[in-house]
């Protein structure tokens, strides 16, 4: 190999006693796209954060063309020529686009807004460089990181699971940019779970498990079941058999739904979906096509003005004015999307994070917290889905993404609803855990649980739901029913090119 742009040796770093990377060598040659892989918490975080200079490392060293360096802080690296594109998004929510991008890079307002525009056009990141970040869904917010990182103009670019959240025509052309990017002399760190993403863009592979460093492979040398295998050290587990569809009583009705919010916001239009005990239905959809309206609006965020009324039942009755609260009193239950944002709050305990929701089953009385009964709850949502962390205690920060994303599925899960909701339920988790995931969901389904799930991975949904519907622009297609129809219909009403079927399912 050429002699490597960035070449790290021993590195070591541990948060108290989490061993989060022990003794890692890596070599990034100038020009590659290399894969770091591994399953949640293996380390894979913690590495790019040392490289980028967000965290220092115990002991170890970094040269940067063949010199030693220190990198200090971000603003260090980015001196240097490394950029970052972070897992959960350093967006500032009340300033607009062009305002966060201008804390980073200099430049008149009116040149970085053209900028902006030039880029989202080249690259497929299309974005508002007026637009406010709190307007934003998460896949747009993600555009917005990765056209600040590129207006850096970095010579090694890191992007930890930028796919996770774009569609299946958004990373193909990411992948291209990438390529192109490559070619032009940019080295690309690429953390991905999607093996087939890695094997179609990756020219090397570095793998960890529980820290070290376990492999340096040729991704394209290896197919997916022996990468998953070196990655979570043992096959995955099956998915369900779904049982044949009985018609179930209805717990979520949405009824010719139509809102607008504000102006940054996408206007819903007459939006109708039903979901029955014993089903799974699944939204599918590019993000940024009302998905952030809808799952506020289901889940009591957003409530309707009081005189819109009739639109939204769950349970049979008509929820449209009732806040969050009264409709999980009603058997409700939601993971957000935005697992830092609104799923946890970072600073708390996980057994407070537990209380969050949980504290109906018991886990407060006369007031009172109690403890043991809220320890109990979150150790077994810890054991029950897997969730790798010290234990009840570790602030819901310090998991990794994939772990913390567990730990809220779990939660939610455990609450037993009637109606769960969940919007990109399997984002950043890793291929065992997500497989792990979606065979729950299918049994909850089998026992009778309606279950409702917003997710911009068609595999997913073509795996889990037994109805598709389709948001775009705003508007929700027909009901497609899952076996009937195939990605390329779906992806055709993704882009809007399908003309509305009259009824497709009873
Ligand atoms: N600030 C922190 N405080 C305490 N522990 C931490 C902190 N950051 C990371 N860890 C721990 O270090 C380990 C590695 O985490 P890291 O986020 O690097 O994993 P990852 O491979 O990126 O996982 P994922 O795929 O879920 O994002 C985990 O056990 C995590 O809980």
């Amino acid at each position: 190999m050429p002699s490597p742009l960035l070449s790290l040796r021993g590195i070591t770093k541990s948060y108290g006693p989490v061993d989060a990377n022990q003794q890692i060598d890596l070599d990034v040659a100038p020009r590659s796209i290399h894969a770091i892989l591994g399953e949640n918490g293996a380390g894979k975080s913690t590495l790019m954060k040392l490289i980028y200079g967000v965290e220092q490392p115990d002991s170890g060293t970094v040269a940067w063309n063949g010199q030693p360096v220190s990198l200090a802080s971000p603003a260090e690296a980015r001196r240097a020529g490394i950029g970052m594109v972070f897992q959960h998004f350093s967006l500032f929510e009340s300033l607009t686009v062009v305002e966060n991008i201008r804390l980073i890079v200099s430049g008149k307002k009116s040149e970085l807004s053209e900028r902006i525009r030039k880029l989202g056009h080249e690259f497929s990141l299309d974005v508002d460089p007026r637009a406010y970040v709190h307007s934003l869904s998460v896949g747009e917010r993600q555009r917005v990181e990765i056209i600040r990182c590129l207006m850096t103009d970095p010579k090694l670019l890191i992007l930890d699971e930028p796919t996770s959240v774009l569609p299946p025509q958004a990373v193909e052309k990411l992948f291209e940019t990438l390529r192109r990017l490559r070619d032009g002399g940019v080295s690309i760190l690429f953390i991905s779970h999607k093996l087939e993403e890695i094997q179609s863009l990756c020219d090397r592979a570095t793998i960890l498990r529980g820290g070290r460093v376990t492999g340096h492979v040729d991704p394209r040398e290896h197919d997916a079941h022996e990468l998953a295998r070196m990655m979570i050290g043992r096959d995955m587990p099956e998915p369900m058999p779904a049982l044949p569809l009985v018609e179930g009583e209805k717990r979520l009705e949405l009824v010719g739904l139509d809102y607008r919010a504000d102006p940054f916001a996408v206007p819903l239009s007459n939006v109708s979906l039903t979901v029955r005990a014993g089903e799974i239905l699944g939204i599918a959809g590019i993000s940024g096509n009302g998905q952030s309206e809808l799952a506020a609006l289901i889940s009591g965020e957003t409530l309707l003005p009081r005189d819109q009324r009739d639109q939204i039942f769950m349970m049979g009755q008509d929820v449209g004015t009732l806040d969050s609260a009264a409709r999980r009193r009603l058997g409700f239950a939601f993971v957000p999307e935005d697992r830092l944002g609104r799923g946890a709050v970072p600073e708390m305990s996980l057994t407070l994070n537990g209380l969050l929701t949980a504290h109906p089953l018991k886990l407060v009385r006369h007031g009172l917290l109690d403890t043991a009964r809220a320890r109990a709850f979150t150790d077994n949502c810890i054991r029950d889905f897997d969730v790798r962390t010290r234990g009840p205690g570790a602030e819901a920060g310090s998991l990794s993404g994939g772990n913390l994303q567990k730990f809220i599925v779990g939660r939610e899960i455990m609450l037993a609803p009637k109606l769960l909701f969940l919007a990109q339920p399997t984002w950043g988790v890793d291929i065992g855990a997500a497989a792990a995931i979606r065979k729950r969901l299918m049994s909850l389904r089998n026992e009778g649980m309606a279950i409702l799930v917003i997710s911009e991975e068609l595999e997913e949904l073509f795996e889990l739901s037994d109805f598709i519907q389709v948001l775009h622009h705003g508007t929700l297609s027909p009901p497609l029913v899952t076996r009937d129809t195939n990605p390329e219909e779906i992806g055709r009403y993704m882009i809007g090119a399908q003309p509305q079927r009259q009824k497709a399912t009873a």
